[in-house]
């Protein structure tokens, strides 16, 4: 199969070449820029020296309709514009941006910039693979889900899906590692500001909370507004999310652990560990797993949800991968049966 990246220098780019380069299934990847039109990959980033002494190609929509596989991963605001004359027309496309996760009135409400056209959004389908994955079988287009919506979702969506917890005030706190903001540093995320810091941003104004209430919705029939708070942590990768909710009347410690185990029996990436001392998102680091760990307190019966992936991995590139391999008939481990870096 011949590939081709927008974004390629960016982090989620990277990380696509890296899982790409270990696929059985690719022939080619073509990376594309919108800024270094020409130079070789290898220069830029001298540590892909001999991997990839391949040049960037200037992005062109003749160039990228011959290929079979497009992966997006692009400031929000760029493939809504871009993209509109490529859907459906021969490549299957896969955006890692929020360009076409949400609702037009939602995008434009929590990203503040103009939403894709109306018909190249219905064109969409959310590619949470685990939950979604018939759908995605036949996509032309893939909404790779936002990072810290990925590690929410698959914590959340059994016990949501089978009445386990009371949703009526659900409350997610969530931590990442600075790589979820991307390659160009800012004031938030310059080391200075991170380093022997932690911060709490966008506090109830994040633009995951509408995603993360469209995948309850959508997956689990759940509509009632949440409450969703994001910080970031002086690491590089890793997010670690902790949803905090009463269980229903009558569900016990056991019953919550079963529905997890039976739900995610058949799923590689998404495991369900036993209570331990430690939980970290070092377990994950550098692999497209996403780990799960549940906790009742019988003194408030509230319980604990807790899941960590790598944000570039499960929560960009490796997913991405996930969905391509179901679209294709790839397995679906294909280029992704990665131990993690755990030291
Ligand atoms: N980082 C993460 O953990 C995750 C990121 N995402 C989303 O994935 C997308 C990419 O994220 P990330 O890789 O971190 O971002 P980066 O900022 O690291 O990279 C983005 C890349 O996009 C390219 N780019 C910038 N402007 C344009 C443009 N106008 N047209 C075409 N290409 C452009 C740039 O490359 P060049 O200058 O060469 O064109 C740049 O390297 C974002 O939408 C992000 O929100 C989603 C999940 C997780
Ligand atoms: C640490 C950090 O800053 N993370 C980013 C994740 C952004 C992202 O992935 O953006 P979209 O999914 O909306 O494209 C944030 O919280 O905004």
């Amino acid at each position: 199969m011949k590939v081709g990246i927008i974004g390629a220098t960016g982090y989620g780019g990277l990380e696509l070449i890296r899982l790409l380069h270990r696929h059985s299934g690719i022939s080619s990847i073509d990376l594309f820029t919108s800024s270094d039109e020409g130079e070789l990959f290898s220069h830029k980033y001298s540590y892909l020296m001999n991997i990839y002494d391949t040049p960037l190609h200037k992005i062109r929509i003749e160039h990228l309709a011959k290929l079979d596989v497009i992966f997006t991963s692009t400031p929000s605001g760029v493939t809504s514009r871009l993209l509109p004359p490529l859907i459906g027309k021969g490549p299957r496309i896969i955006d890692l941006s929020g360009d076409y996760r949400l609702s037009a009135q939602d995008y434009s409400e929590w990203y503040g910039k103009e939403p894709a056209p109306e018909t190249s959004l219905r064109k969409s389908v959310y590619g949470l693979t685990e939950w979604n994955r018939e759908a995605v079988k036949d996509a032309v287009m893939v909404a790779n889900p936002g990072c810290y919506p990925t590690a929410v979702l698959l914590s959340l969506l059994p016990a949501v899906k089978n009445g386990l917890i009371d949703t009526d005030s659900l409350i997610i706190d969530a931590k990442s590692g600075v790589s979820g903001a991307g390659n160009k540093p800012n004031q938030m995320t310059h080391f200075s500001e991170t380093n022997e810091s932690l911060s709490i941003y966008k506090v109830n104004k994040h633009q995951h909370i509408p995603e993360i209430e469209t995948g309850l919705a959508q997956f689990a029939e759940k509509t009632r507004p949440i409450t969703f708070s994001t910080h970031l942590v002086p690491m590089t990768r890793g997010i670690l999310a902790a949803a905090y909710a009463p269980l229903a009347d009558g569900v016990s410690k056991k019953q919550l652990q079963e529905c997890y185990q039976d739900t995610y029996s058949d799923e590689t990436f998404v495991r369900v560990m036993p209570d331990g001392p430690k939980f970290s998102t070092n377990q994950v680091y550098g692999s497209n797993y996403c780990d799960l760990q549940l906790h009742v307190d019988p003194r408030t019966n509230r319980a604990t949800i807790v899941s960590v992936i790598d944000n570039l991995v499960k929560g960009a590139a490796g997913q991405a991968i996930q969905n391509m391999n179901v679209q294709f008939g790839f397995k679906e481990t294909e280029g992704l049966d990665l131990v993690p870096s755990y030291i």
